[in-house]
């Protein structure tokens, strides 16, 4: 087994060496994939996986825009286009100085299971751009995405790829693309989630991610007949999904005693409740300021310039912020300090070393692309009442939230449960996300 799967990984790596983060996230997924293809006659023979790791279409264009000083401005925008064969393309806009090919290449490939778990018909897809939104006016952003949608709008469509946001990419930046894409196309469609309420947008969506992270977490837990309340809950970032995950875990009893950014986290011992949320909520979202102004607003709190939260003892750990944020050395800290409960609600932010010490400990772990699965399946709720011309009440969207995070749980289990009665959350949710593309695939033909 050891050897089909270097191979595999091998010729994967002969056509994308240079692109680290893709690779990591094409071995997590081959490590537990191929196996079950070799156990499973009607996947012989058919090189699907080998077809899932090439993007069906990668697109990569000149963004020019004129700053506040007047001078012009180059940036490099994509889409990745990564599988169709159960929907069109659906998937978030990254804008940051790091994208690249191999970051990207990474989310559209976790998005394509992903989206297959959430039990909605969409394919995978990804964008966005090195655009650096920190310390932009408003004006320049609104020129920035005026300018990335004169180019994107020609590959998109809300029935050929339907982005959404990221990191960097919130209401505002949704609400300047869709204005051009409405203007390029004179056509008013749902191409675009995570819309205004009063312009197609779908209840609950804004706290979907963190929401669904909540839900999918207090489900395992559930398996140890345990719950959130009176829990020590530790999050990283402090953007959209690490602000939802906190409302929600507090919500359900737990205490939350940290937020970061970029720059280092904040630690509360005392507790962040719904009051210091909502100065959170503000300071991120409207005035755009550092999470370290959290202890010029509450001084018994402390901040930690330039580390990252994990060493804070806590009973259950949200990892909300980015990619590789949590190293084996961290991981091992976590546990030693008993942390019970990891579930990703960024996309992929355990290295693999930090992964491999949660399993050795046997301790629950959720990967994103079942844990964070909430954000998308609300998108995919979106595209449906888009179609329907309705709007959902916030209860009925939330229910079916949750039923989904449940139904993501079960297919977790299904494919995923030991001998022993543990659950490889893992092996579970990139076996059922392959199952679910892979019958599609066969079912197409060559294609
Ligand atoms: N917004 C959504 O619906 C979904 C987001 N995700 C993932 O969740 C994560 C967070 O995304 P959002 O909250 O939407 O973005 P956001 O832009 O609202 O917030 C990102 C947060 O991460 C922090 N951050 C960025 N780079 C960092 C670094 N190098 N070190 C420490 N902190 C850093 C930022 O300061 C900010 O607090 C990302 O991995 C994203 O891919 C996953 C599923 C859906
Ligand atoms: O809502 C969406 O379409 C995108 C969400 C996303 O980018 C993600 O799940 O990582």
């Amino acid at each position: 087994m050891k050897d089909k799967i270097e191979a595999f990984l091998d010729l994967v790596k002969e056509r994308n060496g240079h692109e680290p983060e893709f690779l990591q996230a094409v071995q997590e997924v081959a490590e537990t994939v191929i196996p079950y293809i070799v156990e499973h006659d009607i996947y012989h023979g058919k090189n699907i996986l080998l077809r899932m790791v090439e993007p069906e279409r990668l697109i990569s264009f000149r963004v020019c825009w004129v700053d506040d000083s007047g001078e012009i401005q180059v940036n490099r925008g994509y889409r990745i286009q990564m599988n169709s064969a159960i929907g069109p393309y659906k998937g978030g806009l990254r804008f940051h100085p790091t994208v690249n090919a191999s970051i990207l290449k990474f989310l559209a490939f976790e998005q394509v299971f992903k989206n297959a778990l959430t039990t909605l018909p969409m394919g995978g897809g990804k964008g966005g751009s090195d655009f650096d939104p920190k310390g932009k006016s408003d004006n320049e952003i609104m020129r920035f995405c005026h300018s990335f949608m004169s180019e994107l709008s020609r590959h998109i469509g809300h029935n050929t790829d339907v982005p959404a946001g990221d990191i960097g990419v919130g209401a505002r930046e949704i609400g300047f693309m869709f204005g051009m894409y409405k203007k390029l196309k004179n056509s008013f469609t749902g191409v675009l989630t995570g819309k205004g309420q009063s312009w197609g947008g779908s209840l609950i969506r804004p706290e979907a991610t963190g929401y669904g992270n909540v839900y999918f977490a207090e489900n395992m837990l559930k398996t140890k007949n345990d719950s959130f309340d009176g829990k020590k809950v530790v999050i990283s970032g402090s953007g959209n999904v690490a602000q939802y995950a906190a409302e929600k875990a507090i919500e359900l009893g737990a205490t939350v005693l940290t937020f970061s950014d970029s720059g280092g986290y904040i630690l509360d011992e005392e507790g962040i409740d719904t009051a210091k949320l909502e100065f959170v909520m503000h300071l991120k979202n409207d005035k755009r300021g550092r999470i370290s102004e959290y202890v010029e607003k509450y001084p018994n709190a402390k901040y930690f310039k330039e580390e990252r939260p994990w060493s804070v003892k806590c009973d259950i750990a949200l990892p909300c912020a980015t990619q590789n944020e949590l190293n084996g050395d961290e991981a091992k800290q976590l546990i030693e300090n008993g942390c019970m409960c990891v579930s990703e609600g960024a996309n992929m932010p355990s290295t693999p070393e930090a992964i491999h010490e949660f399993q050795n400990a046997k301790i629950l772990f959720a990967p994103g692309k079942a844990s964070n699965a909430g954000g998308v399946a609300t998108s995919g709720l979106e595209m449906s009442q888009n179609s329907l011309r309705l709007s959902w009440s916030r209860k009925e969207v939330d229910e079916r939230l949750k039923d989904i995070m449940e139904d993501i749980h079960d297919s977790c289990v299904k494919y995923g449960k030991s001998e022993d009665g543990s659950i490889d959350y893992i092996k579970g949710a990139n076996i059922a996300g392959f199952v679910k593309v892979a019958d599609a695939m066969l079912a197409q033909g060559v294609v």
